[in-house]
């Protein structure tokens, strides 16, 4: 459970390239939902405190107040928020004036509107099970009741679609003794498919790519999009996000961190030796021998194969890759939101080596990819120089291996 001194730490601390809105959003919900008089303290000690002196981004500020609302709304112990001296600096609505209106409320308060609940009933909530069931229950009860006038309101904006293909379930993932490369033969096929179809219907959409080999159905995506002349290179991802998802836990585990505090970018692609963790750049600042750098390189680069292992032939990771994969949408949401602060490792196309596809922090905003994180690639160890320039010429031949399949088999425009 966070205190109060853990929270000064972690928003005196907060780096934003570093420091992402969303772990601070976590930190924050855990304040907020737990049955604790002190919570008002908080609201008022992040409202006035911390949000002014750092700047915090209208979004996040945002979040903070709806998240205060919505935790008073449900467990309505004891009071009303208050927000201290600084009130007038708060959005202007009221909590008084606030309410859950109808059914369509709940309808169109999706995506990245409703994190805020998803998180509250997720496994990794900080929620206490009774207390996501309190909160689920006193939500679903508002809606259902088109005439029940609570006392609250969020204030509602523009929300996205988000679009799942090929999620069923059963077939595709590799089995014990195959590389990701195995699956090209079916999967890129899959991937020229459906990327056809997005490139018909919904070409100005944000494309995250997870299908394997990342390496090089990214490539095919490109083609493809290129092919129907649609392609925007901001706007297509592959999804790497669960090496650093693995990455941040390794090393969380092996330093004795806090996960919340630990972050590490992964590069290069999303296959074996392609996958490499910049772990000289971890946040927060640790070090590591030669042997643990070798250890949990090697650790993080096989954590896939050891899944597929593991689960012998019944598929690969999934919950974990759910883990990742919302993650990244939720960041991509919160992007196209308009939240100025998001950052994510993400397999793009890239200037920042001589391959024409690299995964590397990048800045998302509105339109994508807004800047790519060069920082990351200077100052590297001996070691990460060293396995920079051993994964190219495979990462290198998975993408021209995407590029000539996409390219002998156009499609129609
Ligand atoms: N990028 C990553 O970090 C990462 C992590 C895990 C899995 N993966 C990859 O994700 C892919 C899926 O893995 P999974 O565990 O979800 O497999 P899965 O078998 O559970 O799901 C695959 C789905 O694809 C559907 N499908 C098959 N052919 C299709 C087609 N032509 N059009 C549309 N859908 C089709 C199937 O019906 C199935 O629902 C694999 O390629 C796997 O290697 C990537
Ligand atoms: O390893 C796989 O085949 C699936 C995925 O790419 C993973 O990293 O878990």
């Amino acid at each position: 459970m966070v205190d109060e001194s853990d929270l000064r730490n972690y928003l005196e601390k907060w780096d934003k390239t570093y420091w992402p809105t969303y772990k601070v959003l976590d930190v924050l919900q855990k304040v907020f939902y737990r049955s604790n008089p002190a919570r008002e303290a908080f609201v008022e000690m992040c409202a006035d405190e911390y949000v002014q002196k750092m700047t915090f981004d209208s979004y996040l500020y945002k979040r903070i107040y709806k998240m205060a609302a919505t935790s008073a709304a449900t467990f309505s112990i004891g009071a009303a928020i208050s927000f201290g001296p600084k009130a007038s600096q708060l959005p202007k609505s009221k909590p008084s004036a606030m309410r859950f209106s109808s059914q369509n409320s709940l309808t169109s308060f999706s995506g990245l509107k409703a994190s805020t609940f998803v998180n509250c009933e997720s496994e990794s909530s900080f929620l206490g099970k009774e207390s996501a069931i309190a909160l689920r229950g006193s939500f679903t009860s508002k809606a259902q009741k088109s005439s029940h006038r609570s006392q609250y309101h969020l204030n509602l904006q523009a929300s996205y679609k988000v679009a799942i293909l090929g999620a069923a379930g059963g077939i595709v993932p590799r089995k014990p003794g195959m590389t990701r490369d195995d699956l090209f033969n079916i999967n890129a096929n899959i991937v020229k498919t459906l990327v056809e179809a997005v490139a018909d219907n919904c070409p100005d959409a944000f494309i995250h790519i997870i299908s394997n080999p990342v390496n090089s159905t990214v490539p095919i995506a490109a083609e493809v999009l290129k092919q129907k002349g649609v392609y925007n290179p901001k706007k297509l991802f592959g999804v790497s996000t669960l090496d650093v998802v693995r990455a941040n836990t390794f090393v969380a585990q092996k330093k004795n961190l806090k996960l919340i505090d630990v972050d590490v970018p992964v590069v290069g692609g999303h296959a074996g030796i392609t996958i490499l963790p910049l772990l000289s750049k971890t946040k927060p600042s640790v070090s590591f021998s030669d042997e643990e750098v070798q250890e949990l390189t090697v650790k993080i680069q096989n954590a896939g194969t050891e899944v597929v292992e593991a689960k012998a032939g019944a598929g690969s990771a999934t919950l974990s890759m759910a883990y990742a994969a919302a993650r990244f949408v939720e960041s991509s949401l919160r992007a196209l939101d308009g939240d100025a602060d998001v950052y994510e490792c993400s397999y793009v196309q890239s200037d920042l080596t001589e391959l024409p596809f690299f995964a590397s922090r990048v800045k998302l905003g509105r339109n994508g990819v807004e800047a790519i994180i060069s920082s990351d690639l200077q100052g590297l160890t001996g070691y990460e120089q060293k396995a920079l320039e051993a994964l190219k010429p495979e990462l290198k031949a998975s993408i021209d291996k995407g590029i000539a399949f996409a390219q002998k088999q156009p499609v129609a425009a």
